[in-house]
């Protein structure tokens, strides 16, 4: 199930290429006696190739921004895109990653052919507990044609903008930890506490094969972990959003019956206008919910979300859909999000009342309905208050990297932290990420270079912190309740 990573081949394998070349060119006089124009051309060719590339892979310094960039470029062009994520490519090149940064590394696959990567860098304490860095490598689909740059080109414009499915969700926070830990250990910087980090699979389709059953491992146990940290959101202001907690996905699918008859008939108790009657009543719900958010009375993520996202009817013919026959089923599905703060009875209660009333001949069922409560029954939420070290910890050495964070916020959608929450950890969403539009899923997914690089010193700032904090308070174990 784990593997100890072995030795790599090298990425570097053209570095010996380049006096060999040197000692061609002293011969080219003589060459080119023999040689006619085109096989002259393409022997010039060849060595600008080797040149170029002996330039750009063994000469430059890796901790440079060019180096540091090209490196991001590279993650992003890995194909991990849902459902067929490239994941073996993923894992490679963090494993090469890892090397380069004596970073310790190994394999799990809790299930076949989804491998984690978990890295560790050792502190100087092992009693102390430890800090956990946690990425997803699958990235969403994309619709290529609507995107202004291929979405696994990772190219870059005139502005320094990096285009690419997974930019902004989350490459760039995995490769921005990894990058952090390079300047740290440039610096002479040892940890106190050992810091993992870990890059799952298959977040964005639940993280069942990933974080959910790495959290409820023995290995997981193993690594005594005292803080995790995980994604945000990217922020199109100056400051950091950063989360403390995050909505509950419940995905509903309303299923109505009906009378069939005649397109051309107007009688009651059709499956399409008893589906209407509910989709209304749900309407007018998220419109009472979004206006208190417009009205400045609650924030996204204080209020329960519901947005539909199918509707599935008709009879199928050759050409497309029956015309003249009203059919006798009818389905919507919704995607609502319930906050910590929500009363999941009230709910569920209002969904077999108002949405899909019995007397209305619907029924209803739940494709995913997780709890809001972690498992010792408490709403699953960070503490940020002194209670929580951590939490002060991280404000500071934001401040400290000169960046501000945004008032904690309730993430409106769902991460992997909920799996850490739910053990009774303490855990952050945070991507260092600010002055960007929020573009996650979206089309032209990008990222600006400058951006980037400031989140490293951002998270430089802050795994120093963590894995420097001496507190015995802090080696309580947090799987108990808090
Ligand atoms: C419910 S698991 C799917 C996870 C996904 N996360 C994000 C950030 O989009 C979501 O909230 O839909
Ligand atoms: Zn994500
Ligand atoms: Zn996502």
């Amino acid at each position: 199930m784990s593997k100890q990573n072995g030795p790599l081949s090298s990425s570097l394998k053209v570095k010996g290429s380049l006096p060999l070349l040197l000692n061609n060119c002293c011969v080219l006089p003589k060459t080119f006696r023999a040689m006619n124009f085109k096989s002259l051309h393409f022997l010039l060719s060849i060595i600008t190739f080797f040149l170029f590339l002996s330039i750009s892979t063994s000469d430059e310094d890796p901790s440079s921004s060019s180096a540091i960039i090209s490196r991001f470029q590279q993650y992003l062009q890995i194909n991990t895109v849902q459902p067929s994520p490239k994941y073996y490519e993923a894992a490679d090149f963090i494993i090469s990653q890892a090397k380069s940064l004596s970073l310790e590394s190994r394999t799990i696959e809790f299930v076949a052919g989804k491998p984690l990567v978990l890295l560790k860098w050792p502190g100087s304490n092992p009693d102390l507990p430890s800090i956990l860095l946690n990425s997803h490598t699958d990235v969403v689909p994309a619709e290529h044609h609507k995107w202004t740059h291929p979405p696994l080109g990772a190219h870059i414009d005139s502005h320094g903008n990096i285009y690419a499915r997974g930019s902004q969700d989350m490459k760039c926070v995995g490769m921005q930890y990894l990058e952090a830990i390079r300047r740290l250990k440039e610096s002479g910087f040892e940890p106190l506490r050992s810091v993992y980090l870990s890059f799952v699979p298959d977040e964005e389709i639940g993280g069942h094969g990933g974080a959910e059953k790495f959290a409820e491992s023995d290995e997981f146990k193993k690594l005594n972990v005292a803080i995790v940290l995980d994604e945000g959101l990217p922020s199109p202001g100056e400051s950091y959003r950063v989360f403390y907690g995050e909505k509950s996905p419940w995905w509903l699918v309303i299923k109505a019956v009906g009378a069939p008859g005649h397109g051309a008939k107007l009688y009651d108790n059709t499956a399409l206008e008893n589906l209407f009657k509910s989709i209304e009543t749900v309407r007018r719900f998220r419109a009472s919910q979004f206006d208190l958010i417009k009205s400045g009375l609650k924030t996204e993520g204080d209020v329960v979300s519901v947005n539909m996202v199918f509707l599935k009817s008709g009879t199928p013919s050759p050409t497309g859909f029956v015309m003249n026959l009203q059919p006798s089923e009818a389905e919507a599905g919704f995607d609502v999000r319930l906050p910590p703060t929500a009363n999941p009875e009230s709910l569920e209660r209002r969904i077999a009342e108002e949405w899909a009333p019995a007397s209305r001949n619907m029924t209803f069922e739940f494709k995913q309905k997780e709890s809001i409560y972690n498992k010792f029954g408490k709403p699953a939420l960070t503490a940020i208050d002194k209670s929580n070290p951590w939490w002060n910890l991280l404000e500071e050495a934001v401040r400290n990297a000169n960046g501000k964070l945004a008032n904690p916020e309730i993430f409106p959608a769902s991460t992997d932290a909920r799996y850490f929450r739910n053990l009774g950890l303490p855990a952050i969403g945070f991507s260092p990420v600010a002055n960007t539009p929020i573009l996650l899923h979206d089309h032209n997914e990008f990222l600006n270079q400058a951006e980037f690089l400031k989140g490293i010193e951002v998270y430089e700032s802050i795994i120093k912190a963590y894995a420097s904090y001496d507190d015995d308070k802090s080696t309580e174990s947090f799987t108990d309740e808090l």
